[in-house]
């Protein structure tokens, strides 16, 4: 994977207008050189009377070059910084994009402070590199190039000395890169340690006040923010020396123009003028020479910066979306997991859910049950085997049109910031009033809406932390049903649910018509369920109604697997969990 090049669509132009900047940057530099070494060779001659008239249309063409200059560089500002900006909105686009592909598991495996600095510290570095770096040196070494070559039609010399003084002070900064590069790697690592505590802190500050342990949290930060402080002066220090060497490289050029300079006029080969001239052009090169040192400093960083994008874009999203994919057609809702196998946690699950049957899934903590809801919509693709809706493989489908089959509750689906309104509607945006007044009825929403301050123009925090969980629970439900999917996936949806607001979720299980699978661990739900599923370490048990399942386990019985759809072989409980295994009943 590469990232694409700085000069191609809009930037190109960009480009262009920089060249020609430069270019007339360089002629600006050049009148000025002409125009000094004028006043001071035939104008202001030892002993000869001053020609006023004459040196005011000097000084009048020198003012005219330095405007002319200034306005070209405002210019070039501009320009840079339109380059600079429009790479980065282009990389923030793809990093945006490959995002929002990446399944939630494959994302959760970076901490959240890292993933931030991708998208400010990381573009920053590119776009300082972009804007300040590379528009920088392609104006200074065209400007720096011409006035040389103009400095040597006069006096090569010269020209060649002061060549050779800012040619070695650039090496000598190139030469310091690989130092400079170590440090900021050094202050970016500690940068990305320190930003992933905080950020983890300040989404859980409640774990870390409840079990006491703000001292302790304190200290660590404070020993982190010590050795950023460290890695931080370092590369500053780096960055000094390079920027020592770039003044010292623009402080040699003035002092050999002075010597060699003398040194030619005493011979005859140059005339006062021409050194006066010399020492004007070392005046306006050297500003950018200096600005040359930070430019091996913005490489360093964006080179540090682009591997981290890079690595990030290879981030496997879990879920390949085929090119062209059908979308998938909606039907009564029929749920087949045909020997599915997911990376150890789900081994050979076959299962049918038929349309309109409410199923539970049960199983001690790890079984698998979330993680086959992540299946079941395509937050993740399986390993093998495959998950067909109404007949039709998931993985085969459009990913927007499997998730518009599916609506899902669960606690990971937590609330956005924004209106009530704007997360009941973020399913399922162009949905009709009707539609959106019928699942709140559906879900009974009207008291809930009618507790907070303004309905559902109320604005939720992140997270939905100003709700009440069971009020955050309601809206993720009445979020799952908008547009009335054929498949529902409910993760303990239930879990903080009061009276009123179980009695509610029951009222949807029974007028809602597609299929239900669910997590719960409230006994009568569970009886009144079609069909219980039990799985254990990723494999299905036993499946069947509640009611007989419960009987049987409760006489004792030992748990065979029966389930219409067949299983595989490595989908047979292990010894000791199958024809013999003796499951507990307690959940019931
Ligand atoms: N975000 C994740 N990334 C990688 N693996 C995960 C992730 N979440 C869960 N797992 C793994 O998947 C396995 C099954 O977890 P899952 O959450 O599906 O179980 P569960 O049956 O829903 O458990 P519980 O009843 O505790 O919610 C676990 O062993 C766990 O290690």
């Amino acid at each position: 994977m590469r990232l694409p090049s700085v000069f191609t669509d809009r930037r190109r132009r960009s480009f262009i207008r920089l060249v020609a900047n430069g270019l007339l940057q360089s002629l600006a530099a050049v009148a000025t050189l002409l125009l000094v070494r004028k006043a001071f060779d035939q104008l202001l001659i030892h002993g000869a009377p001053v020609q006023v008239k004459g040196l005011a249309w000097i000084g009048l063409g020198l003012f005219c070059a330095a405007a002319g200059l200034a306005w070209l560089r405002m210019l070039e500002r501009i320009d840079a910084e339109r380059m600079g900006q429009d790479y980065v909105h282009h990389i923030r686009l793809i990093l945006f994009r490959s995002l929002s592909s990446m399944a939630p598991r494959a994302l959760q495996r970076r901490s959240s402070g890292a993933v931030m600095l991708r998208f400010v510290g990381d573009l920053t570095a590119l776009r300082n590199w972009v804007s300040l770096g590379l528009a920088r040196i392609l104006v200074t070494s065209l400007t720096s190039l011409v006035a040389l070559g103009a400095l040597a039609v006069l006096n090569w010399p010269l020209a060649l000395a002061v060549g050779l003084c800012l040619g070695l002070g650039l090496g000598r900064s190139l030469g310091l890169g690989e130092a400079m590069r170590r440090t900021l790697f050094e202050a970016r690592r500690r940068r990305s340690y320190i930003a992933a505590n905080i950020n983890e802190k300040i989404a859980r500050l409640d774990v870390v006040q409840a079990f006491g342990q703000v001292k302790r949290e304190r200290r660590r930060v404070a020993r982190q923010s010590r050795r950023l402080k460290r890695a931080m002066i370092d590369k500053a220090r780096a960055a000094g020396r390079l920027r020592a060497v770039a003044e010292i490289a623009a402080g040699a050029a003035g002092a050999v123009v002075v010597l060699i300079g003398g040194l030619e006029v005493a011979a005859g080969r140059a005339s006062g003028g021409t050194v006066v001239a010399a020492l004007t052009i070392v005046g306006l090169l050297a500003p950018g020479v200096r600005e040359l040192g930070r430019v091996n400093e913005f490489y360093q960083n964006a080179r540090v910066s682009r591997r981290k994008i890079l690595d990030f874009l290879k981030t496997p999203t879990l879920v390949k979306e085929l090119r062209d994919a059908p979308d998938l057609v909606p039907g009564p809702g029929r749920l087949e997991f045909r020997k599915v196998h997911l990376d150890k946690v789900i081994r050979g699950f076959s299962a049918v859910a038929e349309p309109g049957r409410r199923i539970v899934l049960a199983g001690p903590n790890g079984a698998g049950k979330s993680t086959l809801f992540y299946l079941a919509s395509r937050l993740i693709d399986p390993d093998r085997g495959r998950i067909l809706l109404d007949g039709q493989d998931l993985c085969r489908h459009s990913l927007n049109s499997v998730h518009r089959a599916v609506g899902l509750v669960s606690g990971e689906l937590q609330l956005l910031r924004g209106k009530v309104v704007k997360n009941l509607l973020y399913r399922y945006p162009e949905a009709s009033p009707e539609e959106l007044e019928r699942v709140k009825r559906l879900c009974d929403l009207e008291q809930v809406l009618a507790d907070l301050p303004e309905g559902d123009q109320t604005r939720v925090l992140e997270g939905g932390s100003n709700l009440s969980v069971g009020q955050r629970q309601r809206i993720a439900l009445a979020r799952a049903l908008l547009g009335d999917p054929p498949l529902l996936l409910l993760d303990e949806a239930d879990a903080n649910l009061d009276l009123t607001a179980g009695a509610a979720l029951d009222r949807v299980l029974a007028q809602y018509r597609g299929t239900v699978l669910m997590v719960t661990r409230n006994p009568e739900r569970i009886l009144a369920a079609d069909e219980l599923w039990y799985m254990e370490g990723g494999r299905l048990l036993e499946a069947g109604p509640p009611a007989d399942l419960r009987h049987r386990w409760e006489s004792g019985e030992g748990a065979a697997v029966s389930t219409d759809a067949p299983q595989d072989a490595e989908s047979q409980p292990p010894s000791g969990a199958g024809g013999d295994c003796k499951l507990d009943a307690d959940f019931l």
